[in-house]
């Protein structure tokens, strides 16, 4: 096949800089004992069993002792820690203990979720897993063949072909590269690409952003370059949703808390003349207003909901909190091609610049086409040359042989159009005196902006085009131009004075499942936006056809003329954005995000990675080329909205529930407090015990890990779920009170009645009960509570009745109650529950 093969060197002379590349690349292969032909198969496994895999240092499944540390890391823990500390200070062991014995279950419940959730996700690795493209031989005799391969199973001296998309799977030393550039910011925080020469080096991290090339591994595994320098894989660095309310709602808390802690001491100490004596008392108290499960609800609700996609094999969590994130989705930014339709274009038509049919338009088209795809060395063919390539061999036939392949500039990210530069075939010996003809095919716009043509003439062609668009056919503009034969690589400055040839329009049809799933999106409130690189005409029909209302479409070149704040408006009631190039797609997930708006975006494109990176949650098929799988939260088994759609129910359903656990744990804690403060100073005892507060308190942990396996209910998932600080600070403080007012009614009813020892057993088994109440009423889910549930609300309603008067109780400093106690806190109980079921109607709306 000729070849672009001048600009193409594999330069065995050639000296570079040291590095995973010192000597020559002559010398390189030599030491690797390897060739341009690649390893045989046989020498590869030695090489695999000496070696090692090749597996990222930071990729490596966490120790568990890492797991548990990591697991202690969040603000409640450091909370319990430092009362942990204040109470062996004042040499309170008791309580020091039970508050260590807090930790250390909470953290090994999270550890162990996180553990299970990982194994889940280990599972489905297969299906993800990266692969890379190496050249083999079956035996030393035989040809080299290209195959995929698992990037761990890459050892030193195979030989890797790389192509758009693709991240640098090893540390390599290129051996050949055409228009080859790598975007290596994981590296050397370099934001742009860096092209790259046979010769240089090109490490493992690294993506390949344009062009094709070969190279030679050097290193791999923990040798390389990356697991030196980057201990760990770098992330996000913004908080996402999920983060950003918890860490509200944590700080409110821990706020709260500061403040009531020492304002037991000093109310103790005025009002009452006692000492540091209260100091347990006031710990107790703090530890029992700290929502310490939360890390475990909130690592068992997502760990359950993502193992639950996992087991249908259609969606991937590749980041828990994402499935929360997934949840609070709003709006929902995808493309069009191969999203909205099944990206399987057919060529419908060729016409020429009159609109009448013309099969030389497809011939020229054609031979764009293959000389593109041969030349530019693509992976997989694009879907537009292979769907010119195949009309044109029923409707052109013969166009192969007609021309020969000089070079060839693709299409590329912000690239709308490829040029295949071609000659006749012939003898040799007259090659200077001959001339190359430039073939081009590209976006109508872009073509016809390099073609020599007048303004009316240049109009009444992009109408053309656009009329055809408007019928929902992908429009491609083909020109052309001889130019004198000449030595050097072409580059897009030559595109220019073509002379126009015509159009071909080619069909695409809707994706089966769309219209359901964008009916369903729409119906649960996710606003969808359809960001494309295509003609907004084409784009617009589309839409309209699935059901979705296009509006007025967005071009880019109207985007670029819009200031931040002004897209941030533009962009909330734009549908259709056309003609997007990778950073125009980023900047309109951007203003969104600005805009308040929680951003999922889904792509699979080397175009889509900005995007990916700015969405709130990136998600990407399955198929989608290696770097948008590694920059996505979410990945898809197939480039299916419906999935999509089941994902969002479930991250809806983790999130009500975590919320549920939100509303209950608090509102009961922060009613017991306020109760304790004010009985605390009305009493002339302490209202209970600080082993008291943490027996009950441990029981409530106990018996909350069951909301984590509730069923929130249809109504859950019908909205975007987000954890809003401040309603729930608002539910927190009006059903705190109301929780307050119970516990100080039979304080009052108590004080009365019974002394200091029967008081406190009373009141033991009024806060558990209150507290098995408010489980069952004031959780998300309507219907019937699943077995875990009933179970706990149980546990809790037996354990209230029976400790007080059982041994452990009489340990704890309590004595049975009179008849008649309990049977006024009987009454206290039902006028409660009553309150609450109102309260509760008020809140939520009847059922
Ligand atoms: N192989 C090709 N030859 C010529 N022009 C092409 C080719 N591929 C794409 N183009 C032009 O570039 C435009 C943008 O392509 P791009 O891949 O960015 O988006 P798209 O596939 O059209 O849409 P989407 O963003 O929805 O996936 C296309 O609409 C087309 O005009
Ligand atoms: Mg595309």
């Amino acid at each position: 096949m000729p070849g672009p093969d001048a600009s193409v060197v594999w330069a065995p002379e050639a000296r570079t800089a040291p590095g995973p590349g010192g000597g020559t690349t002559l010398e390189v292969l030599r030491a690797l004992e390897s060739g341009p032909r690649g390893l045989t198969e046989a020498e590869a496994e030695a090489r695999l069993t000496h070696h090692g895999e090749n597996v990222f240092a930071g990729r490596r499944p966490a120790s568990w002792p890492r797991r548990f540390a990591r697991s202690l890391r969040d603000p409640f823990t450091a909370v319990l820690l430092g009362l942990g500390l204040v109470s062996a200070a004042v040499a309170a062991w008791g309580t020091a203990c039970v508050i260590a014995a807090l930790v250390t279950v909470s953290g090994v419940l999270r550890a162990t979720g996180e553990h299970r959730a990982d194994r889940s996700a280990a599972a489905l690795r297969d299906l993800v897993a990266t692969t890379a493209t190496v050249r083999r031989r079956a035996t030393a005799s035989a040809p080299p063949t290209a195959r995929e391969l698992p990037v761990d199973q890459l050892v030193p001296g195979d030989v890797v072909l790389l192509a758009p998309g693709d991240l640098v799977p090893a540390d390599l030393r290129l051996l050949r590269a055409t228009g080859l550039s790598v975007h290596e910011a994981a590296l050397t925080g370099e934001s742009a690409p860096a092209a790259r020469n046979a010769q240089d080096p090109c490490l493992q991290g690294g993506s390949v952003v344009s062009g094709t090339g070969s190279g030679v591994v050097v290193a791999t595994g923990r040798d390389t370059v990356l697991s030196g320098a980057l201990p760990t894989p770098r992330h996000r660095s913004a908080p996402g949703p999920f983060h950003r309310s918890v860490n509200g709602i944590a700080w409110t808390l821990i706020r709260f808390m500061l403040l009531v802690a020492p304002l037991v001491v000093i109310a103790g100490a005025l009002l009452r003349g006692r000492g540091l004596e209260t100091l347990p008392f006031a710990v107790a108290v703090a530890v029992g207003l700290t929502p310490e499960m939360l890390p475990v609800i909130v690592t068992t609700a997502l760990a359950r909901g993502a193992a639950l996609l996992a087991r249908d094999r259609e969606v991937i969590v590749r980041r828990l909190p994402a499935l929360h994130d997934l949840g609070a989705v709003d709006t929902l930014c995808v493309d069009k091609t191969g999203t909205l339709t099944q990206d399987r274009p057919v060529v419908a038509r060729a016409l020429d610049a009159d609109g009448h049919d013309d099969p030389d338009v497809l011939r020229w088209a054609a031979v764009n086409a293959l000389w593109t795809v041969h030349l530019a060395e693509l992976p997989v063919p694009d879907a537009l040359d292979e769907a010119v390539l195949d009309a044109a061999e029923a409707d052109a036939p013969g166009y192969e042989a007609e021309y020969e392949g000089v070079d060839a500039l693709p299409c590329g990210p912000g690239r709308r159009l490829s040029t295949a530069v071609v000659r006749r075939p012939g003898d040799p010996r007259f090659a200077l005196a001959r001339t190359h003809t430039l073939v081009v095919k590209g976006a109508p716009e872009d073509v016809l902006d390099r073609c020599a043509l007048a303004p009316a003439e240049r109009e009444r062609l992009v109408h053309r085009a656009a009329d055809l668009a408007a019928d929902g056919l992908r429009v491609l503009a083909v020109a052309r131009a001889e130019r004198p034969a000449c030595e050097g690589p072409y580059t897009p400055a030559d595109e220019h004075g073509l002379t126009f040839a015509g159009f071909v329009a080619l069909s695409d049809a809707p994706a089966p499942t769309a219209a359901e799933a964008l009916a369903e999106l729409a119906r649960r409130g996710v606003a969808v936006k359809v960001l494309t690189g295509d003609h907004p005409g084409t784009a617009a029909r589309i839409c309209r056809d699935l059901g979705l209302h296009p509006g007025a479409v967005l071009t880019a070149d109207r985007l670029d003329a819009l200031g931040d704040a002004e897209l941030v408006r533009v962009a909330r009631r734009t549908t259709v954005f056309a003609r997007c190039s990778p950073e125009h797609k980023a900047r309109v997930v951007e203003a969104l995000r600005a805009g308040g708006r929680t951003t999922g975006f889904l792509g699979d494109g080397v175009n889509d990675l900005a995007a990916l990176h700015a969405a709130d949650v990136g998600i990407c098929p399955r198929g989608g080329v290696d770097v948008a799988r590694e920059a996505a939260d979410v990945v898809l088994a197939s480039k299916d909205l419906t999935a999509l759609e089941r994902a969002i129910v479930v991250g809806r359903r983790s999130t009500a529930n975590i919320g549920s656990y939100l509303r209950i744990t608090l509102s009961s804690n922060v009613g017991n407090v306020i109760a304790m403060l004010v009985a605390g100073l009305a009493l002339p005892f302490l209202p209970m015990l600080p082993a008291q507060v943490l027996t009950q308190n441990l029981f409530f942990d106990a018996a909350q890990l069951a909301l984590a396996f509730d069923d929130p209910g249809r109504e859950a998932a019908a909205r975007p779920a987000v954890l809003r600080p401040r309603a729930l600070l608002r539910f927190v403080a009006g059903f705190g009170a109301l929780n307050a007012a119970a516990d100080l009614a039979t304080f009052a009813v108590l004080a009365l009645t019974a002394g200091e020892g029967p008081f406190h057993a009373g009141w033991f088994t009024e806060n558990l009960l209150t507290q098995a109440a408010v489980m069952l009423l004031l959780r998300s889910g309507a219907g019937h509570a699943p077995g875990p549930l009933r179970f706990a609300v149980a546990g809790l309603g037996v354990a209230g009745l029976l400790l007080p008067v059982s041994p452990v109780g009489a340990a704890l400093g309590m004595a049975p109650l009179s008849p008649l106690c309990y049977g006024l806190v009987g009454v206290v109980l039902a006028l409660y529950g009553a309150a609450l079921t109102v309260a509760r109607r008020g809140w939520f709306g009847p059922r």
